[in-house]
């Protein structure tokens, strides 16, 4: 406390440049200097870009509890306006070659100046960061940004351990160690052999080949969560579950924040709303839906007589997607009980009294976000782990109901389906069970991030582990160590294994 920058131990955080990546790595990073380290996060200078356009990110460390969090970008070699960033098949390689060569000489840079990194954490898309530390003789370990029950299930997958779907049997039901039968649309999307998005399979797999080298998979879910397949896969793999991160208990610091996109002020509208009355609809980042279906999304809103928060975010010019556009007088028709935006501040939006329910794609940080404020889902989701998160988030979590299965099915959901959901999810007894349990888990997820609770005690342990190995390199360097307090000693006692009680008729 009261140190400076410079005697801290230092971190480099370094996240794949997709939304979906940025904001867990970023809130680990806060959590990180909250308890007392230097942290600098970097990604290309083209998200750089927008993320100091959106939020205020200064040049200056900024302080956040007893550490600081810097940035600093780098450029990946392409024009402002390259096309090709949008084909990973491309970015990826290109990434992983400038990267080999940027982020030493950035580490370089940070050792001149008096502030020697001593860890590297990446995010999936990106596992070379790890061949880099390990070619510089530093420790790095990986934030993996979805479920463990995914993680599993891609291990499974990468190592043949089960069969999975394949061409010759499409349909088959994939059974896993300590997690539910998954039908053969439930398991993350980008394994079934049809799969649009090869190139998504490849970029999440990549990070199997090099999994012995991190020495610690942290993750943004929490032991209480997902217990069985957690201690399943904490055998096999160095796993802690730090999450939810999005929840820092102590330094909420919501002023460092790593949006592409400003968010369009929609707090002081669902003010104006009574409690319970509002149903927040988004997407997230990546996934568009098709122009009929989003029709359909469109009257089954206005049909069900809800009030509704709709982000409708303009596609990437790149992406090939055509702008979609709202049914004729459909902002006419809804007036003032709906708000159109092209981007949300999504973590105050689920913590608003005026919201009721939340119709997601279910990627996981939504699902995090949702679950840990006691938002009841209504699971829309699209593709990759969004229909296995979707499977969790109804039937294990009991948190949702379902209005697909996913993209792979192509199939429309009629807007008299869209109004069913909506109600089903906001009126009468199965939305009141639904918020008991949606309930239940904010509250045990304020538990495992507070301090003695189980993703507390494993970013103690991962910091201590942290500062330990910080000594090590600087002993190997033959350099003057960073200062370094004594490891606080870890706290005695497994973690909770107290199930979460679900209501469930
Ligand atoms: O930056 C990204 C770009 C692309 C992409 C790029 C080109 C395409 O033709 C299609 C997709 O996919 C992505 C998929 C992602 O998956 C998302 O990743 C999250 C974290 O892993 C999950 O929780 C979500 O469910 C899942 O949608 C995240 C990205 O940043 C990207
Ligand atoms: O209008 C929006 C939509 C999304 N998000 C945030 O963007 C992230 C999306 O991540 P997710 O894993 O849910 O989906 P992805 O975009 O990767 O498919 C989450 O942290 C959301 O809170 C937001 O702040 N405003």
């Amino acid at each position: 406390m009261g140190s400076d920058a410079e005697s801290l131990v230092h971190v480099l955080l370094v996240s794949f440049p997709g939304q979906g990546h940025v904001n867990p790595l970023l809130r680990l990073g806060k959590r990180l200097a909250s308890k007392g380290l230097l942290v600098t996060f970097t990604t290309p200078e083209s998200i750089g870009k927008q993320m100091r356009k959106a939020s205020n990110i200064g040049d200056e460390p900024a302080p956040v509890g007893d550490g600081f969090i810097r940035f600093e970008f780098f450029e990946d070699g392409w024009d402002e306006d390259e096309p090709r960033r949008q084909d990973l098949d491309q970015y990826l390689p290109q990434l992983e070659k400038v990267g080999k060569v940027l982020i030493p000489e950035m580490i370089r840079r940070n050792a001149e100046r008096n502030r020697p990194i001593s860890c590297l954490i990446n995010n999936p898309f990106i596992p070379w960061v790890s061949d880099v530390a390990e070619s510089l003789g530093l420790p790095s370990a990986m934030l993996w940004v979805q479920s463990c029950a995914c993680f599993a299930a891609y291990y499974h997958y990468y190592h043949g351990l089960v069969p999975f779907p394949s061409e010759s049997a499409m349909e088959i039901d994939v059974r896993l160690p300590c997690m539910p039968l998954l039908k053969h649309d439930e398991v993350p999307s980008f394994l079934y052999p049809t799969s649009p998005y090869p190139f998504l399979r490849r970029a999440i797999l990549g990070q199997y080949k090099n999994l012995d080298k991190p020495f610690c998979i942290l993750m943004d879910t929490f032991q209480e969560l997902e217990l069985e397949i957690i201690e399943y896969m904490s055998k096999i793999c160095p796993i802690k579950t730090v999450g939810p991160l999005f929840k820092n208990p102590k330094v909420p610091n919501a002023n460092v924040r790593g949006d592409f996109m400003k968010a369009d002020d929609c707090v002081g509208w669902l003010d104006s709303k009574p409690a319970g009355s509002v149903v927040y609809v988004s997407f997230g980042s990546v996934v568009y839906l098709k122009q009929d279906q989003w029709d359909e999304i469109a009257y089954g809103l206005l049909n069900s007589n809800v009030n509704f928060l709709w982000v409708m975010k303009p596609p990437h010019k790149d992406s090939g997607y055509t702008v979609l556009t709202l049914p004729e007088g459909f902002l006419e028709k809804a007036g003032d009980k709906g708000k159109v935006v092209q981007w949300s501040p999504q973590e105050q939006v689920l913590a608003h009294p005026a919201v009721a329910a939340f119709v997601t794609h279910c990627g996981w940080n939504s699902s995090m976000e949702a679950l840990a404020s006691g938002m009841p889902v209504i699971a829309f989701p699209q593709w990759g782990d969004q229909v296995t998160d979707a499977k969790y988030l109804v039937d294990v979590f009991k948190v949702g109901v379902r209005m697909c299965r996913g993209e792979a099915e192509d199939k429309l959901i009629t807007r008299d389906v869209v109004e069913k959901c909506l109600l089903e999810a906001t009126v009468g007894e199965k939305a009141a069970e639904m918020k008991r349990n949606a309930l239940k888990w904010k509250a045990a997820a304020e538990a495992a991030v507070a301090e003695g609770g189980s993703s507390d005690r494993n970013i103690q342990a991962f910091m201590d582990e942290v500062k330990r190995r910080s000594v090590e390199v600087a002993l190997a360097k033959g350099s003057k160590s960073t200062v370094v307090e004594a490891p606080a000693a870890v706290r005695e006692g497994a973690a909770t294994n107290g199930k979460v009680e679900l209501d469930s008729s």
